[in-house]
């Protein structure tokens, strides 16, 4: 479903994002990525959607291969993916249904399945009673959780999704992913970028940890991944950074002021 043959990403300031990354995902899987801050892990997933394209090596998505692909097709390679953006990208004009509402008219859905659809998935996630809200008028957690509708609502192949947990409680945060495990039990393909330790233990999935660019491990047991999830690896260079000393940075660490 997905191939990444030794795919590497510069970007045109010259910052190398990815080098040399070959990877498989099946069609029907569950992957996490993770990684620090700046690994890599957005830049992944947009070379799947082709919201960048490769600096070199190949990538296949669906058959299709995109290494090259035009703008003007990449609508017809998204006609297949649900994506939760970082962002967001919700539509501030528009009410919550018709955000959800666009993504069905935007692939030609009848006024009447729009009108039965896009009320069970905003039920879904929880936000039926504010169908008629501005996005403006919710909070970050809300706004995912529509952008997370609006992923979902044409029954995608493929959902990506970055960080689809990051403005929500722990609680909500588990409701979020497991409605995206039991969209996957469907057969739908899931990947999800999270910081969330926790929530990757208690989702036995497979686990892309990506480091400096490089695909550090990649494993269906999730402790080991994120014994490899180096992000808070280069504590002490930040310690170094803000010039503490060694009693107080032993209390720092010692004291569980990181969080794991
Ligand atoms: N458009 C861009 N132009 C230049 N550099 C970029 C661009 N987008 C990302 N980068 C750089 O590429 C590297 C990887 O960024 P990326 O967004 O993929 O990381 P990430 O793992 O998703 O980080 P985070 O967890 O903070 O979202 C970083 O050094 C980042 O600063």
């Amino acid at each position: 479903m997905i191939d990444f043959n030794n795919v590497s990403k510069t970007y045109p300031n010259g910052t190398h994002a990815l080098y040399d990354v070959s990877i498989h995902i099946d069609k029907g899987e569950f992957a996490f990525i993770v990684g620090a801050s700046g690994a890599g892990k957005s830049t992944f997933l947009k070379l799947i959607m082709h919201e960048e394209s490769p600096s070199s090596g190949e990538i296949i998505v669906n058959n299709l291969n995109i290494t090259k692909m035009r703008r003007r097709k990449v609508p017809y390679l998204r006609r297949h993916m649900g994506i939760v953006f970082q962002d967001f990208r919700l539509i501030d004009k528009m009410n919550v249904f018709d955000n959800v509402a666009f993504a069905m008219r935007a692939i030609g859905a009848s006024a009447s399945s729009i009108k039965k659809r896009v009320p069970y998935i905003l039920e879904l996630v929880g936000l039926k009673n504010k169908m008629k809200n501005k996005p403006s008028e919710l909070s970050g957690g809300e706004q995912q959780r529509v952008s997370l509708a609006r992923a979902l609502v044409n029954n995608p192949e493929i959902i990506i999704a970055d960080e689809p947990t990051g403005n929500v409680d722990p609680e909500m945060s588990h409701d979020i992913i497991q409605l995206l495990s039991e969209i996957n039990d469907m057969g739908t393909t899931v990947l999800v970028v999270t910081h969330e330790h926790e929530l990757v233990r208690q989702f036995n999935k497979r686990v892309i940890v990506i480091d400096h660019g490089r695909v550090k491990s990649d494993t269906k047991n999730p402790e080991a991944a994120l014994a490899y999830d180096a992000q808070y690896e280069d504590i002490d260079e930040i310690i170094e950074g803000i010039a503490l000393n060694k009693e107080t940075k032993e209390n720092f660490v010692d004291n569980d002021v990181v969080p794991d």
